[in-house]
Formats: structure tokens, C-alpha cells, sequence
């Protein structure tokens, strides 16, 4: 008997883990102890753009590594039941599932900590599905579209810059957080890549701070990223392409939440180009969409 496995729509590249959040709607700083609510969710970047996706309709694939733990079987099990596929996944004997831990107080995110030891040790085990016919291969590679987040190495990042698995894809890159934006820059020069940064991450890829996101997004692109989309909060964001610059403002919400405001963005923009919305309309949805998200609903 054959089985067919169900073809993705999409490949997300990078981190699946689990979030514990802590929440609490006192103002914090450094060393404060106040109560609130601590939620374990699946998170990592690549995962969050993978659940967005879903929701928007479509079906995406992970690419990551996971343990054969109890928390990755737990962790496997939520992406299936959320309409994930998990088939192309690495789950590693030795290496534990990784985990993000943050602090949210009502001035915003206090400090968050990255564990994303295992997907880092993977390495290259995390593409193998690309490889060996089963996605795709050097000499028929995947030809769609990817989501990758810079939670891989800088070294990997710059071989899937060069490698031919990738080289028919339609690439959308995101940074994991600002401590990893500048692993980002294996891409820059890169001729098709789509790089979706907030206004930190772009001035720390340029070296500089910049006032606007128009600024950042112009001054990418002028680096020699093929196309960029800044985000600045509640500021207006803005999208360069080929020199043409568009922006649009963000709705005003009341923010509950913002970790993984930027990751719903990118998602809701892939989403909607997928589904042939011209540029300016494909930036305010997604704009629209982060802001839902931000003001506590699921976006759709
Ligand atoms: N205060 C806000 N009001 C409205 N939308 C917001 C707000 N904060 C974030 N968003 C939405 O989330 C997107 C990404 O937020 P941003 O803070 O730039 O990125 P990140 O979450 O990556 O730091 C914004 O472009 C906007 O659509
Ligand atoms: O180095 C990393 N930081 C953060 C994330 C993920 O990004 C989200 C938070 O990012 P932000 O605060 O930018 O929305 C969380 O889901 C977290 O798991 C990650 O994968 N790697």
C-alpha cells in the first residue's frame, strides 16, 4: 500500500519549543516579584509563524529539531492537533526539546531567555527532508515557499544562503530576536530573499538606530536585501522593494500581549500574498493582524 503524505503549502525552518510566559499586569523591572499567570505554549519562531499560518488557512510544514522527550512528544502532538504536519520534523534521541522563557509585565517585555541549544546542535540534520527526495533535492529542490528564522547558526544560515536545496524557494526570513539579528546578515545580498524585521533589528543589521521604518526599510535594501518590511510597534510600517517604498499606519489596540507580534505579522503577510492580495493591501492585513493579536484575539 502507498501512503501519500499530505504536501505543505509551506516549509517554517527553525525553532519549535515550548514558551513559558509569565505574565503580570503590575509594572516590573529588574528583581521585581510581583503575582501573576505563567503559561506554558508552543512557541519558537518558526512554530508561531507555522500556527498563524493555520489560521489563515493554509498548511505548513515545521523543519526543526525536537526531542524525543516527553515535552516533544507533547509539543508534536499540539502542532499535529493544531493542523501542523510534523512528519518532516528531527526528532533527536540525545538532545532535549529547547524552550523560551519571558517575563511580560504591563510596561511590556521585562527579559526573555532563549534556550535553543538543540536546534543549533542539529544543524543540517533540520534539512534533511530537502534533501533526500522526500521535500525536495539538489537537483529537484523545493520550489515554494519558506519561512526561516535566524534561530539557526550564522554558519547554517550562510550555507542555506549558497545551497541549491534552496535555491529555487521563495525565501521570507525573520530574526529571532534582536540578540540574533545580525546572523541575519549571511542573507543580505541574497537575490530573492523577503527579510522581515522590527525597527531594532533593522538598525542593528545597518549598524545604526533609525527614527522611522520607512528609514530602516530604504536603507536595507539599499545594503543589498532584496526586499524588507519594517515594523516599528504602533508606528507606521513600511515595505522596499526594487527602491519602491510603501507604508501603512497599524490600527490602535489596547495591548495585552506582545510576545510574538512580529512573527503574526510576517504570517498574516505571507498569507495574504498567497492568497494574491496586491502589496499594499497584503501590509495593511498583516498590520490588522498583529494588531489582533497584540489586543489578546486569534487573528484570521
Ligand atoms: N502598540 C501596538 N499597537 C498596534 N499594533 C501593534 C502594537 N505593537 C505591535 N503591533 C503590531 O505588531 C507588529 C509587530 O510589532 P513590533 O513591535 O514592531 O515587532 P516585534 O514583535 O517583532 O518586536 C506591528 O507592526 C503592529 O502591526
Ligand atoms: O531567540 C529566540 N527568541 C525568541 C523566540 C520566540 O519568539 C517569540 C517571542 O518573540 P517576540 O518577543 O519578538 O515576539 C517566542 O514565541 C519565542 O519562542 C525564539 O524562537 N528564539
Amino acid at each position: 500500500m502507498t501512503v501519500y503524505m499530505k504536501q505543505p503549502d509551506i516549509l517554517c525552518i527553525g525553532s519549535v519549543l515550548w514558551d513559558i510566559i509569565g505574565r503580570s499586569s503590575s509594572s516590573m523591572r529588574a528583581g521585581s516579584d510581583v503575582p501573576g499567570r505563567i503559561t506554558r505554549i508552543p512557541g519558537g519562531v518558526a512554530m508561531n509563524i507555522a500556527m498563524t499560518l493555520v489560521n489563515f488557512g493554509l498548511t505548513p510544514a515545521v523543519l526543526s529539531a525536537v526531542g524525543r522527550d516527553p515535552e516533544g512528544d507533547e509539543l508534536v502532538g499540539e502542532a499535529a492537533r493544531l493542523g501542523i504536519l510534523t512528519d518532516h520534523l528531527y526528532r533527536s534521541e540525545d538532545l532535549p526539546t529547547d524552550s523560551y522563557m519571558a517575563i511580560e509585565g504591563a510596561n511590556g517585555l521585562i527579559a526573555a531567555i532563549a534556550d535553543a541549544h538543540s536546534l543549533e546542535q542539529a544543524g543540517t540534520k533540520i534539512l534533511r527532508p530537502m534533501e533526500n527526495g522526500t521535500l525536495g533535492s539538489d537537483t529537484a529542490p523545493w520550489s515554494g515557499l519558506v519561512a526561516l528564522d535566524g534561530n539557526l547558526t550564522r554558519d547554517l544560515l550562510a550555507d542555506i544562503a549558497q545551497s541549491p536545496l534552496f535555491a529555487a524557494s521563495d525565501l521570507r526570513v525573520a530574526p529571532a530576536s534582536p540578540g540574533k539579528a545580525e546572523r541575519l546578515l549571511a542573507l543580505v545580498g541574497h537575490p530573492s530573499a523577503t527579510l522581515y524585521v522590527n525597527l531594532e533589528e533593522a538598525g542593528l543589521l545597518c549598524q545604526t538606530t533609525f527614527q522611522t521604518a520607512q528609514d530602516g526599510a530604504k536603507v536595507l535594501t539599499g545594503r543589498g536585501v532584496h526586499r524588507a518590511l519594517v515594523t516599528d510597534g504602533g508606528n507606521p510600517a513600511a515595505e522596499c522593494l526594487n527602491g519602491d517604498l510603501i507604508t501603512a499606519q497599524p490600527p490602535e489596540v489596547l495591548v495585552t500581549r506582545v510576545t510574538g507580534a512580529g512573527d503574526t505579522f510576517m504570517a498574516a503577510h505571507i498569507a495574504s500574498e498567497i492568497q494574491g492580495m496586491p502589496r499594499q493591501a497584503a501590509l495593511e492585513r498583516a498590520l490588522n493582524a498583529a494588531a489582533t493579536y497584540v489586543s489578546g484575539e486569534t487573528p484570521s
